[in-house]
């Protein structure tokens, strides 16, 4: 028996679009047992995730097994679900990563960079949910002649996040298909300038600049529209005492970053979602440093 614990993460942080993503403490849980068919129970109970031929976890474990020369004879996985589902905070990912690790330590196999990704990439392809979720920490990724380069940075320990959570889905590939095929150069521009500055305002404590360096032209435009109330979730938020806000990955979920005033922020973005007869609800979550965690 194996429990799999894989840490919740909030990717591109505004400007850091495809590129940025932080672990968060908020988990997905996967028991893994032994069993010549596929049993799946989840907690609480999602009908569609207990679908063996639709489930996310066993169809990567079957690829995992496949890649690792292994034949899948079935599994008895128990999920406690943690991570709202399509709401941006790489709950996909805590599948994927799951599943991989899950896979190689019942091998007693040694789990590569290159290995992960090359099974990971086949389900998700862009590396700022998987690396963080694997690793922990707050990480920018990129993919070049198919090799992902990756670099841990120093995330401040002063600086929590309060996550704002409406009770409507929004699903990364929806999310991804409103987004332009083209973008200006003056829209590339303000982004390569916000990303730096993110990054810099992070590692040097020069939080004020966040509220700047969180904007972007590349996603956020285009996704707003499928976010009831976005800016008035983001007023809320810097009104009430956040250094930074934004979407969280694809959506549905808003991020902001904070020092103080976690409980006064977390309820005036749910007040921003209630005004457009939208229930949400709000956590106050700090980073992860270890990602995907294995129990015996
Ligand atoms: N705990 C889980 N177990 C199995 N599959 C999951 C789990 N969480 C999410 N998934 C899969 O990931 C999909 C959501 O992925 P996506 O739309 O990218 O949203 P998110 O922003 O949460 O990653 C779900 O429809 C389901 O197929
Ligand atoms: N960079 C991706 C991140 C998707 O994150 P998720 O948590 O919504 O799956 C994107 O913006 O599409």
């Amino acid at each position: 028996m194996l429990k799999i614990k894989v840490p919740a993460t909030s990717a591109n942080l505004g400007a850091g679009f495809d590129t940025l993503g932080v672990a968060l403490n908020l988990y997905n849980e996967f028991i893994v047992e032994e069993s010549d068919t596929v049993q799946i129970e989840t907690y609480p109970k999602i009908p569609e995730f207990e679908n063996p031929d639709k489930n996310l976890f066993v169809k990567v474990l079957k690829k995992t097994c496949e890649y690792i020369g292994n034949d899948f004879h079935g599994v008895k996985l128990t999920q406690k679900i943690n991570v709202p589902v399509s709401r941006g905070l790489g709950s996909s990912a805590t599948a994927i990563v799951g599943a991989i690790v899950a896979a190689f330590t019942a091998n007693k196999k040694v789990l590569t960079d290159e290995e992960f990704f090359n099974i990971a990439y086949q389900f998700e392809p862009h590396p700022d949910n998987l690396l963080p979720a694997l690793k922990g920490g707050f990480i920018t990724a990129c993919v070049e002649d198919k090799k992902t380069y990756y670099s841990k940075i120093p995330f401040p320990e002063e600086l929590k996040f309060v996550v704002v959570i409406p009770d409507f889905e929004l699903s990364t590939e929806k999310a991804r298909k409103v987004l332009p095929e083209k973008v200006s150069l003056e829209d590339a521009v303000f982004n390569v300038q916000r990303v730096s500055l993110l990054i810099s305002s992070l590692v040097n404590k020069d939080f004020d600049l966040l509220k700047v360096a969180m904007n972007d032209r590349l996603h956020e435009p285009y996704r707003k529209k499928l976010i009831p109330n976005f800016d008035k979730v983001v007023e809320n938020a810097l009104n009430s005492g956040a250094v930074g806000v934004s979407l969280s990955g694809a959506g549905s979920c808003m991020i902001a970053l904070a020092k103080e005033n976690f409980e006064d922020i977390g309820k005036s973005m749910v007040e921003a979602f209630n005004e457009v007869d939208i229930k949400a609800e709000y956590k106050i979550l700090e980073i992860d440093k270890e990602g995907v965690q294995v129990e015996f």
